[in-house]
This record gives structure tokens, C-alpha cells and sequence, in this order.
């Protein structure tokens, strides 16, 4: 069994929708097994600042498919809800990221993990470290607390509860 940790993103309405409708997508997957999730978090837009606040979440994964196939089902997910890829880190129906796949270290173009983006993103940080504080994060070797240690404050404070359980 492999264990992955996912990042959901969606900021177009309806929003919560977006987030159950892909749960339900990844756990009719025979080959995936959702073991946790985290609380729903309201997050402030980074990078492209002109679109509405995200709904961000993580789960944690044990599955059997290989890290490239569990790549393209979440790609047939978001594909499935509708996303239109068009402004890079703009606005979208749901994204669903690989943050890692075991102790995999993957530098291919089409997936790289540990993200690469991770490690800078409290709406990635904030809900992992509830679900999986001491984590060890491949490669640099650290516990998702310790880069949340690292974090500006105030990109800690564009994350807000939203909801414990959808
Ligand atoms: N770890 C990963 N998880 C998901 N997609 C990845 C990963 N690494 C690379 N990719 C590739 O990234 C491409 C673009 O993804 P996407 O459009 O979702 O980026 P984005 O969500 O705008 O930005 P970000 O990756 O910073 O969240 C996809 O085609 C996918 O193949
Ligand atoms: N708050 C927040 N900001 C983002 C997000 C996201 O999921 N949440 N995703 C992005 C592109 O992947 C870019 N910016």
C-alpha cells in the first residue's frame, strides 16, 4: 500500500459542493482509501490576488495505484468538475494536488513531489499539520510543524477555520 498526502482548492461556487463532490469521486475509487481528513479552511487567494477566497483542505491516502496513476485520476476529477485551465494560479472549480507519495522524490515535469510549493503555503500547512503534525516531509527532512514554524505570521492568518466536517 502507498500513502499519499492531497491538497483541495476550489474557489468558484459552489464552493462546498466542489469539495464533496470530489470526496465522493475519490472514495467511489476502488484502488484509494481516504484515512483522514482535515477541517474545510477559508483562505485568502495567493499568488494571483484578484479572485475570491479558496476553500482548502488535505486528505490523507493509502491507495495501490502507482503515483502517476493516482495523478491522472486527479486529473480526471478535476476534469470531470468542470476546470478550465486558464489563468495560472487563477481561479478554479478544484484542484487536487499531490503533496507526497511515500518517500517518493519525483522531479518529472508532469509530477513533482514532494510539491514544490508546499512548504511555503500555509493552506497547505495549516490543514496538514491538524491531520499529521509530525510528518516527516521527504527529502529536506522536515516535520510539516517546523515549516509552519517558519511561516510569516500573517500568511497564517489568511487561513481561517471554515468547517470541521463536510
Ligand atoms: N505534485 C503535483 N500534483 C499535481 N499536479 C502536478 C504535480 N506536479 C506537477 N504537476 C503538474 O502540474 C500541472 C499544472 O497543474 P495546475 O494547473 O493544477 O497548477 P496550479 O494548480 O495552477 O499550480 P500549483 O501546482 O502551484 O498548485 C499539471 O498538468 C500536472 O501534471
Ligand atoms: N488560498 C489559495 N491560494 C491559491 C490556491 C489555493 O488552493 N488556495 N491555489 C493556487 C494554485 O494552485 C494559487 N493560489
Amino acid at each position: 500500500m502507498n500513502q499519499a498526502f492531497i491538497a483541495l482548492g476550489t474557489n468558484i461556487e459552489p464552493r462546498e459542493e466542489h469539495l464533496t463532490q470530489a470526496l465522493d469521486l475519490l472514495e467511489t475509487n476502488e484502488y484509494i482509501s481516504i484515512q483522514k481528513k482535515s477541517s474545510i479552511y477559508e483562505t485568502a487567494p495567493v499568488g494571483y490576488q484578484d479572485q475570491g477566497d479558496f476553500l482548502n483542505m488535505v486528505l490523507a491516502l493509502q491507495t495501490n495505484l502507482s503515483s502517476m496513476d493516482l495523478l491522472e485520476a486527479c486529473q480526471q476529477i478535476e476534469k470531470e468538475l468542470g476546470r478550465k485551465r486558464d489563468i495560472r494560479f487563477g481561479p478554479r472549480t478544484i484542484d487536487l494536488d499531490i503533496l507526497t507519495f511515500n518517500y517518493e522524490n519525483s522531479t518529472v515535469e508532469r509530477l513533482i513531489i514532494p510539491h514544490p510549493r508546499m512548504h511555503e503555503r500555509a493552506f497547505v500547512l495549516i490543514p496538514l499539520a491538524e491531520i499529521a503534525p509530525g510528518f516527516v516531509v521527504p527529502v529536506q527532512k522536515k516535520t510539516v510543524e517546523a515549516y509552519l514554524e517558519e511561516l510569516p505570521e500573517k500568511d497564517k492568518a489568511d487561513v481561517r477555520l471554515w468547517k470541521t466536517e463536510i
